[in-house]
């Protein structure tokens, strides 16, 4: 059953995409069964992976919750695209923002995407859900439909408030909605090493939040070669294998595995111990 991972910060610009279009292709290369849910009605995921006129595909996560909302049957599997990197992908487009109004007076309104997500459930190893730069009624859905959260943070973006009011949002979904919830990590992006700035940044917030989070010790360098990823449709492992932002990625992939053993590791322990 899948892991499922929802990239999360009401900031836009922040690298979530990015993220989960790196992590996504480098948790597939690694042998894993990915989904990569477009939760954003801009569509930047789909786009990012070559599917360059979201608004015109038939099938989109919107029809899929629409679906939800209404309680009709339907094929869990439809509408899900293929990209040749070894991801599959549930597209998202404009029509999101109409589920999204539609949202607010549907019953169970915080977790129709979790049912959408639990049909799918089975058919993977991780789930990695792109969410809107807003703390709107889709933000909540992925929070509740998600095992963790990757918090993307720009480095050269005051971190702190905005960190607080995400992490609030986070915990008040763990109160109400779903207790599984935890910060999988915070992550830096666009890191301008040759900065004294990024480095003032990095160390601020592992200095206010490293006792109580996870700040991944991958740092995403800021990279022009990153940016053009978006356009051509392709991972950074195609576009720049040997750059620095792919050694990241990969580090970052790694990262995000490693915790998943170790936790698994920890309940087999709690396991063996309550026998
Ligand atoms: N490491 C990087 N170096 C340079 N540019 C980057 C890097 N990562 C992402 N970008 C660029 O920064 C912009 C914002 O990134 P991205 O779309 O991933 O952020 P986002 O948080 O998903 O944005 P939104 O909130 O609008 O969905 C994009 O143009 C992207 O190509």
């Amino acid at each position: 059953m899948a892991k499922v991972i929802a990239l999360a910060n009401q900031k836009g610009g922040v690298g979530k995409t990015t993220t989960a279009v790196n992590l996504g292709i480098g948790l597939a290369t690694e042998g894993n069964r990915v989904l990569l849910l477009d939760a954003d009605a801009q569509g930047n995921l789909t786009d990012s992976l070559g599917f360059h006129e979201p608004d015109n595909l038939p099938v989109s996560l919107a029809t899929m919750l629409q679906k939800c909302m209404a309680e009709e049957a339907y094929d869990p599997e439809e509408g899900i695209l293929q990209h040749h990197e070894g991801v599959d992908l549930m597209p998202g487009n404009i029509e999101l923002s109409a589920v999204e109004v539609a949202l607010v007076n549907t019953m169970s309104r915080e977790t129709i995407l979790r049912g959408y997500v639990d049909s799918v459930k089975d058919n993977y190893d991780y789930i990695l859900i792109d969410c809107m730069p807003s703390m709107g009624m889709m933000t909540i859905n992925a929070l509740a439909a998600a095992d963790s959260v990757i918090i993307p943070v720009q480095a050269h973006y005051l971190p702190a408030k905005g960190m607080t009011q995400l992490l609030q949002t986070v915990a008040r979904v763990r109160r109400q909605i779903n207790k599984k919830l935890v910060v999988e990590g915070v992550l830096l992006t666009m890191v301008d090493s040759r900065t004294n700035f990024a480095k003032d940044i990095s160390f601020v917030l592992r200095r206010d939040y490293g006792d109580k989070l996870r700040v991944f010790q991958t740092e995403i360098p800021l990279s022009i070669r990153a940016a053009e990823t978006s356009a051509r449709g392709k991972s950074i492992y195609s576009h720049d294998p040997n750059g620095q932002v792919a050694k990241a990625y990969v580090s970052l992939t790694r990262e995000v595995q490693g915790i998943g053993s170790e936790r698994r590791q920890t309940r087999q322990h709690k396991a063996d111990h309550s026998r």
